[in-house]
């Protein structure tokens, strides 16, 4: 619901400790020589160092624009923005009404513009810097009088373990002041915060808690990140408020210490899937009520499992809420679709989760994979994992390590493409103090060398530099490794999965890559299909959205579904996985996700990729700071409010205008076609890094391009 305009006014009149905030900072501001006359002139950062801040703060932003624009739906028609700035106070992105950020431009409120104390003195975003509070900047407390006509409500974000990442800030005529704004900036900053915290943490065991139980899945429970010892790595703000504890305190604790617990008896406590909430002391008698959750691939399952749905909510541990029962569909498969079968030898009879059966969601070419892959599991015979970027392949070779014997091992994965070429050999193979200049004292193991015992998951392994190619070969046959500037070799027992989206018979016969290592790494090769050809795009999508909303997982509306089955999924189930995340959040609440749910750019993609559809009026005009959307079918342009039938899609227009980001990677594409896929040679003719290049070609989320 928008926001209700106000009687023109303004805040409560300042309370003393709000007095003082904005007093103290009004000092700051006269001390740093800023005069409340002056002109707050443009001087923004040269569109190159722009490009450079929002690349820096990609993930930031990544995180931030679904909340972003969850937000701008509340206030839109209100005459206001929302801003997003990093650290330092510069705007990244700001979204808003048209004509007000035409307002806000004259007053050098605008991308790419610092909004510090020392550059505008007091302002909500500089204060909010300074102070690291949430802050209400109102007319005239503005330092700068040019100033005073905008209310701004400013929060700080913070990633898990406190460092500051940037200010998210709702600004509006001060006229339109709602006393409601500050929440609903502070709640977006939180969420921001918790899906940075889920990321960071997605494979370690969180502990969600607060003193009512009901309070466990919304933004006021506190989210505790607990290491297998016990440690406590990180934790969201309400987990804080809560325990009444700084970050630095909360890391000196342990679990035990805290709660009077062990993750081993937390473990215990969630075995059951319809646990009920654990309820854990803190010294001082303060009692909350706590779940947990962990990401699979982690540990086995043991024990008394009954069937679930057919999500295997992916590692909840814990779930206070009944799920639903299996679809036949997967139930036909074999096994427990949550991915756990029958193991004698485990927990005395129970079950084990397996990593195999996960990967089983009704698609006929992937169940050939498996079959194949479980025949030769345990037998030394090294897997080649093909096809295209996002299709699983690392999930399948953790699945392969999970359930080989040597899952109690390391699986070290190395992505053979990310690491600047001078660097993979020591990143490999180690290096012994003093190798190099820039190497760390002590030297380091190298990644083989980590793996032993385990299994090395070599990634993008067409990238690896024609010379490499040729150690890793020897490290291989050898069964050992010497690390640079060392005499001494180490032997090595590892399995090897080696994956690539590249052909590699075509590199072999372009001489980039060598014909010994392909047939060394090659004992099975295994194609993953891409999502546009497999048959089980519903369960999958099931999967992942009972993982993003373990309480109410949301369904896809039937216009949605359809969409989804004709789109070509470049991205393959990375970009499904990206776009679901978004619109798992955008239809918080709701039981459907409909196109009012979906990005924009994504829609975009998605008209181009269909090739073209009847123009309708249009969605809302969307903020100045997003690109233009292109015109949707009518069954995108209204919010649906129940699914409805498939809509037929009548092709109309042209394909819609490259994007910028598309003719980039266009080119990118290009010239590694004409350097033969060598990422090298391509980011000497292009100028860019490697790893530019790497994260060009995947598919990333709506963001910077
Ligand atoms: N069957 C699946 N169910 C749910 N999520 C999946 C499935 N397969 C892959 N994913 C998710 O899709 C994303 C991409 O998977 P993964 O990294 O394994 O792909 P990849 O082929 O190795 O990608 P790249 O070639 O770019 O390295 C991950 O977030 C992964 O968890």
């Amino acid at each position: 619901m928008p926001i209700e305009t106000e009687a023109p006014g303004g805040p409560a009149p300042l309370a003393p400790p709000r007095q003082a905030f904005i007093e103290r900072s009004h000092q700051r501001s006269e001390a740093l020589g800023l005069k409340r006359h002056e002109k707050c002139g443009l001087d923004p950062l040269i569109r190159s160092d722009l490009n450079l801040a929002r690349e820096r703060n990609h993930r930031l932003y990544t995180h931030a624009a679904p909340v972003m624009q969850l937000l701008y739906e509340q206030i839109v028609n209100t005459e206001s923005m929302i801003v997003l700035t990093d650290a330092q106070g510069t705007i990244l992105h700001a979204v808003g009404d048209d004509s007000f950020l035409a307002r806000a431009h004259r007053v050098a409120l605008a991308p790419g513009e610092n909004w510090a104390e020392h550059a505008k003195g007091t302002n909500a975003i500089g204060t909010a810097l300074f102070e690291e509070a949430p802050t209400l900047v109102h007319g005239g407390e503005h330092f700068m009088h040019a100033n005073s006509f905008l209310t701004c409500s400013a929060a700080p974000i913070f990633d898990p373990r406190g460092n500051m990442l940037g200010v998210l800030d709702v600004t509006g005529d001060h006229r339109g002041y709602h006393q409601h704004t500050m929440g609903l900036v502070r709640m977006s900053a939180r969420m921001i915060e918790n899906h940075w915290l889920s990321d960071d943490y997605n494979n370690r065991l969180r502990l969600h808690f607060h003193s009512r139980p009901e309070f466990i899945g919304t933004l006021l429970e506190g989210i505790l990140v607990v290491s297998p010892e016990g440690r406590l790595l990180g934790a969201n703000r309400a987990a804080l408020d809560q325990l009444g504890m700084s970050g630095a305190e909360l890391r000196s604790r342990s679990l035990s210490s805290l709660f009077g617990t062990t993750p081993a008896a937390v473990y215990d406590h969630f075995r059951m899937p319809l646990s009920p909430p654990m309820q854990l002391c803190l010294p001082t008698g303060q009692s909350f009520f706590v779940s947990a959750r962990f990401d699979w691939p982690s540990r086995p399952v043991v024990a008394g499992l009954r069937g679930r749905d057919d999500l295997g909510d992916v590692g909840d541990v814990a779930d206070a809420t009944p799920t639903r029962a299996a679809p036949m569909q997967e139930a036909a498969w074999g096994g427990d679709p949550a991915g756990r079968v029958a193991d004698d030898a485990e927990a005395g009879g129970g079950l084990r989760f397996s990593g195999l059966q996960y990967l089983r969601t009704g698609d006929p070419q992937l169940e050939t994979v498996i079959q194949k892959v479980r025949r030769v599991l345990d037998r030394g015979i090294p897997l080649l994992i093909l096809g295209e970027t996002g299709t699983g392949k690392e999930l399948l070779a953790r699945a392969v390590h999970h359930d080989s014997n040597r899952s109690r091992q390391p699986f070290v994965a190395v992505n053979c493409a990310s690491i600047p070429e001078s660097l993979i050999e020591a990143e490999l193979f180690g290096y012994e103090e003093g190798a190099f200049t820039g190497a760390r004292r002590k030297g380091a193991p190298g990644r083989l060398v980590q793996a032993n015992g385990g299994t090395l998951f070599l990634d993008e392994i067409g990238d690896m530099p024609l010379p490499l190619q040729a150690r890793l070969l020897r490290a291989l046959q050898e069964r050992s490794v010497t690390p640079l500037g060392s005499t001494k070799s180490i032997a090595v027992d590892i399995a090897v999965i080696g994956a690539t989206h590249r052909n590699l018979r075509d590199m072999i016969a372009a001489q980039s890559f060598r014909e010994d290592l392909y047939y060394r790494l090659n004992g099975l090769a295994l194609r993953l299909p891409a999502l546009r050809e497999r048959t089980d795009l519903e369960a999958i999508v099931r999967r992942i959205l009972q993982a993003e909303r373990p309480q109410d997982p949301p369904e896809l509306s039937p216009q949605v579904l359809a969409m989804f089955r004709r789109y070509s999924w470049p991205g393959n189930i990375r970009q499904l996985a990206n776009v679901l995340r978004t619109a798992a959040v955008m239809s918080a609440g709701e039981r459907f996700v409909t196109a009012a749910h979906l990005s924009d750019d994504f829609l975009e993609d998605i008209q181009r990729s269909i090739g073209g559809l009847t123009p309708a009026p249009g969605p809302a005009p969307l903020p100045a700071a997003f690109p233009a959307p292109a015109p949707l079918p009518p069954a995108w342009s209204a919010p649906e409010v129940a699914p409805a039938p498939p809509v037929a899609f009548a092709v109309a227009e042209p394909a819609a205008a490259r994007t910028l980001g598309q003719a980039e990677i266009d080119m990118i594409r290009a010239t590694l076609d004409a350097v033969g896929g060598n990422i090298s040679l391509a980011s000497k003719q292009l100028g860019i890094s490697r790893n530019t290049i790497y994260r060009k070609l995947r598919w990333n989320p709506p963001g910077d391009a």
